[in-house]
């Protein structure tokens, strides 16, 4: 993608469909006349008056604990320098939706009209009452520095300047693991640090106080060396002055170890790389651009251990990777600061993180085959879902440990689950999907372009570098609608009714008519049959010339399944297609199936339809917990429908007894898994959290996927189709975009899969 195009990717993003990134939703009922009066006057003033009693009910009975500030004056965003409150708001609802989607904190964030310390810090002071913590941004030095230290004197709820303990937190954890990869002692090595503002003033501190040597730092500001003949320093740059008498960052990096880019994009050159010692270590940090681009510098030095603050790179050091979880255990413990030892808990955590091996979901993620500690991966990703469950609990632990938390914790597996649970209900699993798509897009022809939401669809993963779609339909109305979206690009555009691409198509219709021209098809019926898109479209993957096929939206599913069927047939081994529909509930993703194509499954078809969903979870990086579905429990009802699961269950048990499944169960049974283990205690399933439901039928498993979607509002990702021979996945009648797109990923990652088995 182009600069521009990137450029415009980024304000459409932030403009439609609706300005900005951030909105507030309420968590109680509101329907009705009683409800309201729970919520407004009169019920409101109970809690009013609980909390005028005892201060401390304000967390009972209010969001005040699950909220955070983050709170600019827009004086240092980003490395874009001070471009004022209003400028600095797209990043600091950046960050309010990084709160909530990796920690589930919910922020408010508050741009401050003033460059003075002392009504900066009136503002923040007047407002806290409203918060459970404040994240200071994009506040420059020297400034930041003043701000911070009054405010965490003056407020007893946790405040934190994040581009100084942040980026501290992420950057010593990369550091002490690239050192341990380069076979450096912190205490030998020579670091230079460019930038002497908020972020590299308390990075180069913690540094110091893991080991590095005071007379081994040489840190720059935009005036160049910081030494101490220079005069009129403040006291934090003082702190690092140099004796040594040098003047430019090209003379500090000879022979350096460390390389600290706090500062500005590109003020690296590659023969400054070249200078410094062996197995040097480079993080360019400044945002959005480092100060060496990451290609140039791993072009350079092959020794080179590199990050960025960027996410398009292996190793991203950005203190994304530490305010969530920070905060997420300071508020769980109601923690009064944000002090040293919680700091120093999360370094460790971080450190100790990136060691272990990988779950596979984040591998999947990356669309990596092995994640594994080493020059490309010397801290953990963003996506990683052990981040909530290892640093809040670290950090919370030092704060009680230290003696400022006003609420302890006692259970720590509880305190785990509920980190754990607080990701169910998010699109977690949707993001993934689209991002192990992006890594390796291919080419998914999409059969009714002409329909106004599947080139929408089209587009968003156009857009998304998710796939690269092809559009199949009537030329002229896919070229208005494409004007009228302004999805202005030159993708590739079929109309099977066309005489265009006679060639192609006259292939198509021959190498059709080839294999069937025994079973009573002549050529010219082929032809004809090559004017239906679904022919059409089945007959581009058949001969190579996609990758995969999205169809669906306008026909009713067995219309489509049938030439789907009939040309592209099923996988090896396959005797029955069948589709599973990933809901995201609460609980976390769960598999349904057969939720479109098997009436009335068999015994053995059941069992099939286990397998193959017990593939597809596991495509996804989850372990399958599979719960084979019925109205009785445990061969209680004598009914054969009810029989014919508990047979399915037992040729499971015997055929694959690795595989955890059991039934026949009733559903509330099936997820409730402290009742299971109470009642049914020799199940496989007693104690274990299902994420899969197979259904004894077609109308159990449609209903329930229907119900739930529309009924809950459950985002569903499905049908995925089961059994093809091809990736070819069919959407239900009048999908919506998001469910497009999300098959359009799906498509994509068959493809990727399928590629992986044949190499
Ligand atoms: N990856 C991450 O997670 C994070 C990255 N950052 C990045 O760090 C940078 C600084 O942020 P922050 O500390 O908040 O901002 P500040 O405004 O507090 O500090 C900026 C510093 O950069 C110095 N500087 C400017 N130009 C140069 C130059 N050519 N050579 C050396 N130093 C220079 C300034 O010098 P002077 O003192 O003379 O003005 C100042 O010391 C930004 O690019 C930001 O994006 C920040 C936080 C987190
Ligand atoms: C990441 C961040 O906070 C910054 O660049 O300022
Ligand atoms: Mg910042």
């Amino acid at each position: 993608m182009s600069k521009q195009s990137k450029r415009i990717e980024a304000l459409v993003y932030h403009a439609k469909p609706t300005p900005g990134k951030i909105k507030v939703i309420p968590t109680k009922k509101y329907a009705s006349q009683r409800d309201l009066s729970l919520a407004y006057s009169p019920g409101v003033a109970e809690p009013c008056l609980e909390i005028d009693k005892n201060v401390d009910n304000v967390y009972k009975y209010t969001a005040k604990g699950n909220l955070v500030a983050v709170i600019s004056n827009g004086t240092a965003v980003l490395g874009l320098g001070n471009i004022g409150p209003e400028a600095s708001k797209p990043v600091m609802e950046g960050k309010g939706l990084l709160f909530k989607i990796f920690a589930d904190i919910d922020v408010f964030d508050i741009e401050v009209n003033t460059e003075n310390v002392d009504e900066f810090i009136e503002t923040v002071k007047n407002i806290s009452p409203t918060f459970g913590g404040i994240n200071l941004e994009d506040i420059k030095a020297p400034e930041a520095f003043e701000i911070e230290r009054r405010l965490k004197a003056e407020l007893d709820i946790p405040v934190m300047h994040d581009d100084q303990h942040g980026t501290a937190i992420i950057s010593a954890a990369a550091l002490l693991n690239a050192l341990e990869l380069a076979e450096k002692k912190i205490g030998e090595i020579r670091i230079v640090v460019s930038g002497a503002g908020a972020a590299a003033i308390s990075c180069t501190r913690l540094y110091k106080a893991f080991g590095v040597k005071k007379e081994h730092i040489v840190m720059l500001d935009s005036k160049g060396v910081i030494r101490t003949d220079r005069t009129n320093l403040t006291s934090q740059k003082a702190e690092f002055a140099t004796n040594r008498k040098i003047d430019s960052l090209k003379e500090a990096m000879v022979d350096a170890d460390v390389f600290i880019g706090l500062s500005m994009a590109d003020i690296v050159t590659p023969e400054m790389l070249k200078s410094m010692a062996k197995d040097p270590i480079v993080f360019a940090m400044a945002n959005p651009n480092p100060e060496i681009d990451y290609d140039l510098a791993i072009e350079t030095r092959e020794d080179i251990i590199m990050a960025t603050g960027r996410s398009d790179h292996p190793n991203q050091v950005n203190n994304v990777l530490g305010f969530p979880f920070i905060f997420r255990g300071a508020l769980d413990v109601r923690a009064t600061k944000i002090n040293e030892a919680m700091k120093m808990a999360a370094v460790k955590a971080l450190s100790r993180l990136a060691k272990e091996p990988v779950p596979e979901q984040v591998n999947l993620a990356y669309n990596e085959t092995r994640l594994t500690f080493g020059k490309d991966y010397i801290i953990p990703k963003p996506f990683d879902p052990r981040l909530i469950e290892e640093v809040p609990p670290a950090v919370a632990k030092a704060a009680i440990e230290s003696g400022v938390a006003k609420a302890p914790i006692e259970d720590w597996d509880r305190y785990k689950n509920t980190l754990m649970e607080r990701l169910g209900s998010d699109n977690k699993l949707v993001r993934m999907l689209l991002q192990r798509a992006r890594t390796n897009p291919k080419r998914i022809v999409f059969a009714e372009a002409d329909q106004l939401d599947v080139l929408k669809a089209a587009q968003i993963v156009y857009e998304e570098g998710v796939a690269n779609p092809i559009l199949l339909g009537r030329r002229d109305t896919i070229l208005d609608l494409m004007t009228e979206i302004e999805f202005d690009v030159d993708v590739p555009i079929l109309d099977p009714k066309s005489d265009e691409e006679l060639e192609r198509k006259n292939r198509y219709a021959k190498s059709y008519w080839e294999k069937r021209q025994r079973q009573g098809v002549t050529l010219y019926a082929a032809e004809q049959k090559m004017r239906e898109r679904n022919y059409y479209a089945a007959m581009m993957v058949n001969e190579g010339d996609a990758d995969g096929v999205v169809t669906g939206y306008s026909r009713s599913y067995p219309n489509v399944v049938k030439p789907m069927l009939e040309l592209i047939g099923m996988a090896d081994g396959v005797s029955r297609i069948a589709t599973t529909n990933v809901m995201i509930t609460q609980r976390g993703p769960m598999f349904l199936s057969d939720t479109s194509i098997n009436i009335d499954p068999s015994a053995k078809d059941l069992a099939r339809i286990a397998r193959m969903t017990s593939n597809v979870a596991k495509m996804f990086g989850i372990e399958p917990v599979i719960a084979m579905t019925s109205y009785s429990n445990f061969g209680s009802s004598d009914n054969p429908r009810a029989g014919k699961v508990n047979d399915a269950v037992a040729f499971l048990h015997k055929a694959y007894p690795d595989m955890i499944v059991d039934g026949e169960v009733q559903t509330d049974f099936a997820l409730n898994s402290e009742m299971l283990q109470d009642i049914f205690p020799f199940s496989k399933l007693a104690g274990r959290k299902v994420n899969t439901l197979i259904f004894p039928n077609l109308d159990a498993a449609n209903i329930t996927y229907k119900l739930l979607k529309e009924l809950n509002k459950v985002e569903s990702i499905g049908p995925i189709m089961m059994g093809m021979n091809k990736p070819v996945h069919i959407l239900q009648l009048g999908a919506s975009v998001d469910e497009i797109v999300n098959m359009s990923a799906i498509a994509v990652i068959d493809a990727q899969e399928r590629e992986k088995r044949q190499q």
